[in-house]
């Protein structure tokens, strides 16, 4: 299997987040809305410094994200609503008006009962697509979808595979390929309860994922 990006989502409480970064993922995510039992308030007392980090937003006003990139410092924001093209390229202009160059990852709900989201408009002001399996709480579902559908994905911005991905996913990591495949996304699966990680379950799995 080729070497992937690890993102582990879904992060809050400060010995959590060290314990976390010590496995060494790529990027750790913060979840900056309201609605979900993920949701990072205040700014927790300890960020990561090795790996990246990712706020994640739900249909956010410009100023919120404003805030929380200078207060987080963070260097990717993941949109997981109704963000248009436009509203991400905004987002990437903050970035550069703080002297940071931003990252941009736009998520997508896939349902098999619906046609595969459309990406194309946003190829040009996006770094990562996240494919994740809609859900009517926007991301956290724990539930994966048939990844065969993304054979109907033709563009060429990385993306991360997402949803449901847990400890038992690595022999369907294996046989899973894309050219565009860039990464995993890893939450509720792992966790002892919403926003507290594993940190077992993840040493094991990313130990497995790298070899
Ligand atoms: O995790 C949440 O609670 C969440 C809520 C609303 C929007 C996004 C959210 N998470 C973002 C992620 O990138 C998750 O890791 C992704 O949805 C997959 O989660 P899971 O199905 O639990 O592995």
């Amino acid at each position: 299997m080729k070497p992937l990006l690890i993102k582990v989502c879904g992060m809050r409480d400060a010995d959590n987040v060290r314990q976390v970064e010590a496995l060494t993922p790529d990027m750790m995510g913060f979840i900056c809305w309201e609605g979900s039992r993920r949701h990072v308030s205040r700014l927790p007392d300890y960020l990561p410094e090795t790996c990246r980090r990712v706020g994640v937003f739900v249909n956010p006003e410009i100023g919120y994200v404003q805030e929380r990139l200078k207060t987080f410092r963070l260097d990717l924001v993941q949109l997981h609503g109704h963000e248009t093209p436009e509203f991400c390229r905004s987002i990437k202009e903050e970035g550069l008006k703080s002297g940071r160059a931003l990252q941009i990852i736009k998520a997508f709900g896939v349902a098999l009962d619906e046609p595969f989201p459309h990406t194309e408009d946003y190829e040009a002001d996006c770094d990562f697509f996240l494919f994740d399996t809609r859900c009517p709480t926007a991301g956290g579902s724990g539930r994966t979808f048939d990844w065969d559908v993304l054979q109907n994905y033709h563009g060429h911005t990385p993306f991360f595979l997402s949803g449901g991905i847990g400890p038992d996913s690595t022999d369907r990591l294996r046989s899973f390929s894309h050219p565009a495949w860039a990464g995993v996304d890893l939450n509720s699966r792992f966790e002892t309860a919403p926003a507290l990680k594993d940190v077992g379950l993840l040493t094991d799995f990313i130990k497995d994922l790298r070899e």
